[in-house]
């Protein structure tokens, strides 16, 4: 039987005067990937950071079987890619400067001897490795988050945690993103990601956690998706048979 990875009971949280999660209780097997959607302002992101131990909380988390505020957790057997708006803006620095301070935790602040070779391995993974001495402000939207993604994997994470990887980003680096998480799952990651729609990377997805008003509004199964539903001319004015989970949510429409 798999070991959990993360696991959340009755977990709130409350910034300043606002309760922005509520009784949110899910699990995350090893090795399996959890798809977070939901609405915009829904707290999604909150709901990542909670479990970084970033915001406190009521109730409980565990992630590699450790409580939070995880003191003996093992934080460098984690990975965490922010939402791109909030990692690289306004901060000089190259792809490998960025990648390899991936490798930097705790009150360790020295890199070790083969960080450089690490940073390289984890860019060149990304397709980036050409650009590594570049400023990452001289990126698109697409290459930052590729940037974002080496730096999350640098340290060889057993859980990682990805906070919207395609938002904005071009068709190539999607499918270079896919292609290295899907590599990563198969070597055992473990993968939360919040998604605005679950689309490239579907085949991926094992469960998925849909957050309405900070509260979970399903949790289960990815959903199956019938014959041709993902398809853009794709008719939604019909019945569903029983294997279609009918939650949607604005921002889901045609995302699932
Ligand atoms: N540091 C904070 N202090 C106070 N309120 C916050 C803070 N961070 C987020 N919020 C509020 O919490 C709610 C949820 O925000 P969150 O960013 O988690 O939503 P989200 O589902 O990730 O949205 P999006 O899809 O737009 O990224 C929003 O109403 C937001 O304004």
């Amino acid at each position: 039987m798999p070991l959990t990875a993360v696991e959340l009971e009755s977990v709130g949280v409350r910034l300043g005067s606002s309760q922005i999660l509520t009784d949110i209780s899910l699990d995350v097997p090893e090795g399996s990937t959890l798809g977070i959607l939901g609405p915009n302002g829904s707290g999604k992101s909150t709901l990542v950071r909670a479990m970084l131990g970033i915001f406190p909380h009521t109730g409980t988390i565990r992630l590699l079987g450790q409580e939070l505020p995880g003191r003996s957790l093992d934080w460098k057997s984690i990975g965490y890619a922010p939402q791109r708006v909030t990692s690289t803006a306004g901060v000089p620095a190259t792809a490998l400067e960025v990648v390899s301070s991936g490798l930097l935790y705790g009150n360790s602040f020295r890199h070790g001897k083969d960080a450089k070779e690490k940073a390289m391995d984890s860019l060149e993974r990304v397709g980036l490795a050409h650009r590594a001495h570049e400023s990452v402000q001289t990126f698109s939207g697409g290459q930052q988050q590729r940037v974002m993604l080496a730096r999350s994997l640098v340290r060889n994470p057993s859980l990682l945690f990805l906070d919207e990887p395609f938002s904005g980003v071009d068709k190539r680096s999607r499918e270079l993103i896919t292609q290295t998480l899907t590599e990563k799952r198969d070597q055992g990651l473990t993968i939360v990601v919040v998604l605005h729609e679950l689309q490239d990377l579907k085949p991926l997805i094992d469960a998925t956690v849909v957050i309405e008003h900070g509260r979970v509004a399903h949790f289960g199964p990815a959903p199956r998706v019938a014959e041709g539903h993902d398809h853009p001319d794709h008719d939604h004015d019909h019945e569903h048979g029983d294997d279609y989970l009918p939650f949607r949510t604005p921002d889901l429409e045609g995302g699932l």
